[in-house]
């Protein structure tokens, strides 16, 4: 099951893989087309009645196969208002091809029959698919009526006009006008919605690449665009705990949670480093706590400065001191809210007691550090990282040339990036990365676009320098690896 927002995602993800969307409707149109074959014999006389949409398209290309039945096709509409290039391309080939097709400018005008008035045998509606939003207007509402008194057997294609596919409910609330159809053609995998229909539901493969699902490309960033009405601090407030043996640290990590998009970055760390941390940017609020290391004398201040914040970044810099590791496990035991953990502060993680949703970021030796296993091939690599993170009930992201994030139900895999992020500080620009992401995106996105981000801002340095790239050249350029094109 894939709810309708992943199904985008992964879509897009084919689409950079090289299976672009026009090739996945060829596909869903043949589908259609094995469908109706299932159902009527040769010669039998359907009736497709599109819309505008991409879900009108998949019925365009599924009239192209149909040749041995009477097909007639219904667009609801003038092709002039077709919505995507790819449905008015289909549409263009059954024009140049004079496949029997109308136009309906007034869906009362619909008349689904066959040229001696019979109904037809079977029904196609692509009127509206995963697209739809709110009930259904016109002309589709009154066509979806029209379908609905038909006698004919009724395949909808990707799910039936007027239902939302995540809940099966109508779209336009209870008793809403939806196509009552008796088969559903859909693609790739079943949306939650589906089973709870009164109908036959046969999931088609169109040959999106199983890579698509499983590593993550631009279509993860699909749906992370700012709200343009958003005030300050609606896009997420990130402090990070961390530093005392080292300075860079906690702040490459606040300046990478900005560049993701945090509307404000607090640095809690000793007040021995807090004027350096401040002169590296007036863009951080630095909570300076006493002394020279944080420890355990500190955790009642830095939970209270966590209650102000969405995310915490916790162990960038924090080193290893007995007094830290204690500080570790109080903070996390009073904690409840998200926090991504790093470096020093990850060992004390599976023995803490907490109800905090965290998302642990190791490199392979701190996973081990952990007492998790991992093994050289990605697959067999995953599958073990799956299983640790179902054992500690939270996300890990653990970075290698291929990062794996997985949780107790799922695993994504990422390969962007280069070996000259090896270097010292790009695991705290990830981890104040996924700090912000994580304010607006569950954590398992958050970890999975954020190791995607953070590769490909490396990327970028690696083309400007090189094996010579650093941590301060990437926060930077997250914005542009951020943008989703
Ligand atoms: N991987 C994928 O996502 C694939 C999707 N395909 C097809 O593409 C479909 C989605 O296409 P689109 O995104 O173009 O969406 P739709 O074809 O569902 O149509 C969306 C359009 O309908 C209009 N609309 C929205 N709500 C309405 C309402 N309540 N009443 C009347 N009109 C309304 C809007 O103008 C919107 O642009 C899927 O359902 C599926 O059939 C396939 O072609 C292949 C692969
Ligand atoms: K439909």
């Amino acid at each position: 099951m894939i709810p309708t927002d992943r199904m985008a995602a992964v879509d897009a993800n084919a689409a950079a893989l090289g299976v672009p969307r026009k090739q996945l409707m060829e596909s869903s149109g043949n589908a259609v087309a094995r469908e109706v074959r299932a159902v009527a014999d040769p010669g039998a006389t359907v009736a497709l009645v599109c819309g505008r949409g991409n879900n009108g398209g998949d019925a365009l290309v599924a009239a192209r196969f149909l040749t041995e039945y009477a097909v007639r096709v219904h667009l609801l509409g003038r092709p002039e208002t077709i919505r995507t290039d790819i449905a008015r391309e289909n549409w263009a080939a059954l024009e140049n091809a004079a496949v029997p097709r109308e136009t309906v400018t007034d869906s009362r005008d619909l008349d689904l029959n066959a040229p001696d008035g019979d109904d037809p045998d079977v029904v196609v509606d692509a009127m509206l698919g995963s697209g739809i939003s709110g009930g259904l207007r016109e002309p589709e509402r009154t066509a979806a009526a029209a379908i609905n008194a038909s006698d004919a057997t009724v395949i909808a294609v990707d799910v039936p006009s007027g239902i939302d596919a995540d809940t099966g409910d109508p779209t336009g609330g209870p008793g809403g006008v939806a196509v009552d159809a008796d088969r559903v053609v859909t693609f790739h995998d079943e949306t939650p919605g589906l089973a709870a229909l009164d109908a036959a539901v046969t999931v088609a493969d169109i040959g999106i690449p199983a890579a698509a699902e499983r590593y993550t490309g631009p279509g993860d960033l699909l749906g992370l665009d700012r709200d343009p009405d958003s005030h300050k601090g609606d896009n997420g407030e990130v402090l990070v705990v961390g530093g005392g043996p080292y300075t860079g640290a906690p702040t490459l990590s606040a300046l990478a949670a900005l560049r993701a998009g945090a509307d404000l970055a607090r640095v809690a760390c000793p007040e021995s480093i807090a004027d350096a941390v401040q002169g590296f940017s007036p863009n951080l609020i630095v909570r300076p706590l006493p002394g020279d290391r944080v420890g355990s004398s500190h955790a009642d201040r830095v939970a209270s400065l966590a209650a102000e914040n969405d995310v915490v970044v916790l162990g960038p810099g924090l080193g290893d001191g007995d007094g830290t590791r204690e500080f570790v496990r109080e903070f996390l035991t009073a904690y409840e809210g998200r926090a991504v953990v790093d470096a020093d502060a990850l060992r004390v993680v599976p023995e803490a007691d907490t109800d905090a949703d965290l998302i642990c970021t190791p490199h392979q030796g701190e996973l081990v550090g952990m007492g998790g296993e991992t093994a050289p091939e990605p697959d067999e690599r995953a599958e073990l990282v799956r299983e640790f993170a179902a054992d500690l009930g939270h996300v890990l992201l653990v970075k290698g040339a291929v990062d794996v994030v997985a949780d107790a139900d799922g695993v994504r895999l990422n390969r962007t990036g280069n070996p000259g992020m090896t270097v010292g500080g790009t695991g705290d620009v990830l981890a104040g990365t996924v700090g912000a992401l994580a304010a607006v995106a569950d954590p398992f996105r958050a970890a999975a676009v954020g190791a995607y981000v953070v590769g490909r801002a490396g990327d970028a340095a690696a083309d400007a320098n090189g094996a010579g790239l650093v941590a301060t050249d990437l926060p930077d350029r997250l914005p542009e690896a951020m943008r989703n094109e």
